[in-house]
């Protein structure tokens, strides 16, 4: 008998985003775009309601991971979580978030224990969480916290958004602008490029990945007289990476660094912000772009857009972002073959 492929886990989001119609539509494209197996972390009268709401005539299995693979051809597959999750669409509630990390929380252990080749996550708001209680900034952050807690061993998370044209990843992430310059410090950009230029070479198959940095201020700060941050912080993480053999230079100026024949110039834009790294990466490719989290030891990813909740309930989310970070995932996880359907 055929194994059949480890499906994807699918961790539902916020219930009052767009995740659960992203996820109907995806799982109705399967044939025809070949997607890999995923069965959806969530509350099976939730995504029943949503389907309702936006006219869709999806089938579902109610299942488990295990059996999830094969269910994926007749049904969209939903593992039940104990948590429920009411149907509200545009209405973000902080009820909702033991449902919301109950599904984050067990597509993890799935994957830790083989039951899942991947993670990949529908967006979630961040304030919702907060006011609940959450204390991580977001996925990336709260990923890496459980993957330490799993292995014993602390795991510094990376983020990067991955399109057709472009790479990029941010040294800080989810912080206000006001605190960049103090959090931004040589080796964090150390760090950050080193779990990048690893995880290019063994998930993305590039030998020799060659990291474009850029700097912080206008111009990279023009020696100094726009910000000293570019010389004092940035060169020397550079010079430590070269020193490394990792293949990196800048500081370049971010303004003309993304340029089409700036960008055929290296593989990934290590940039010092979040909007310096996401901007370009959106504005290029929102529809294509994944959000993949580098440095944990199990694969995740994400579409690159957020909650959308003003579109949510409505049936006019694209759902290309998602089937983009499925792919990606099943790619990641090397599975290759992908899951037939009847
Ligand atoms: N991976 C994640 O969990 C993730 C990623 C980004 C943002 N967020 C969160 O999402 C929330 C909303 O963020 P935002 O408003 O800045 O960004 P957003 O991506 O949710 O929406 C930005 C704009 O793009 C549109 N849009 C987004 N996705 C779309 C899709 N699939 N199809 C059609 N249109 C789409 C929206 O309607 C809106 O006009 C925030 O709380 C943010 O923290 C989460
Ligand atoms: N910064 C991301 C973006 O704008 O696309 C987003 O907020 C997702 O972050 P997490 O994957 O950490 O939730």
């Amino acid at each position: 008998m055929q194994r059949l492929p480890l499906p994807l886990a699918v961790s539902i989001g916020d219930p009052s985003g767009i995740g659960p119609e992203i996820a109907i539509q995806a799982w109705q494209q399967r044939n025809e775009l070949r997607l890999p197996a995923f069965y959806l972390l969530a509350d099976p009268a939730l995504v029943a309601a949503r389907s309702k709401r936006i006219g869709s005539d999806v089938q579902f299995a109610e299942t488990s991971p295990e059996q999830s693979t094969e269910a994926f051809a007749h049904g969209l597959p939903i593992v039940a979580l104990e948590n429920r999750l009411a149907d509200r669409p545009g209405q973000p509630d902080a009820a909702n978030a033991s449902g919301i990390i109950e599904a984050i929380d067990r597509a993890v252990e799935d994957c830790f224990s083989g039951k899942a080749a991947a993670v990949v996550t529908c967006p979630i708001a961040k304030k919702p969480l907060y006011d609940a209680g959450f204390a991580f900034p977001g996925h990336t952050e709260y990923l890496a916290y459980l993957a330490s807690q799993r292995t014993g061993t602390p795991v510094t998370p990376v983020m990067m958004l991955a399109g057709p044209e472009l790479r990029t990843v941010p040294v800080t992430i989810h912080i206000a602008l006001s605190d960049v310059p103090k959090a931004l410090t040589t080796e964090l950009i150390v760090e950050t490029a080193v779990i990048t230029a690893r995880d290019l070479q063994s998930r993305f198959g590039l030998s020799n990945p060659r990291l474009a940095i850029s700097g912080l201020n206008p111009h990279a700060g023009e020696d100094g007289a726009m910000g000293t941050e570019d010389r004092d912080i940035v060169a020397p993480a550079i010079a430590a990476l070269k020193a490394k053999g990792i293949n990196a230079f800048g500081p370049l100026p971010a303004d003309t660094m993304f340029h089409a024949s700036a960008r055929a110039g290296y593989d990934v834009a290590i940039c010092m912000y979040h909007d310096q790294a996401l901007i370009p990466a959106k504005a290029l490719a929102f529809d294509e772009a994944v959000n993949v989290t580098l440095g944990l030891p199990f694969i995740r990813t994400s579409p690159d857009h957020g909650t959308a909740f003003g579109i949510a309930g409505k049936g006019v989310a694209r759902p290309d972002s998602f089937i983009a970070a499925l792919r990606l995932a099943g790619q990641m996880a090397g599975s290759g073959k992908m899951a037939e359907s009847a």
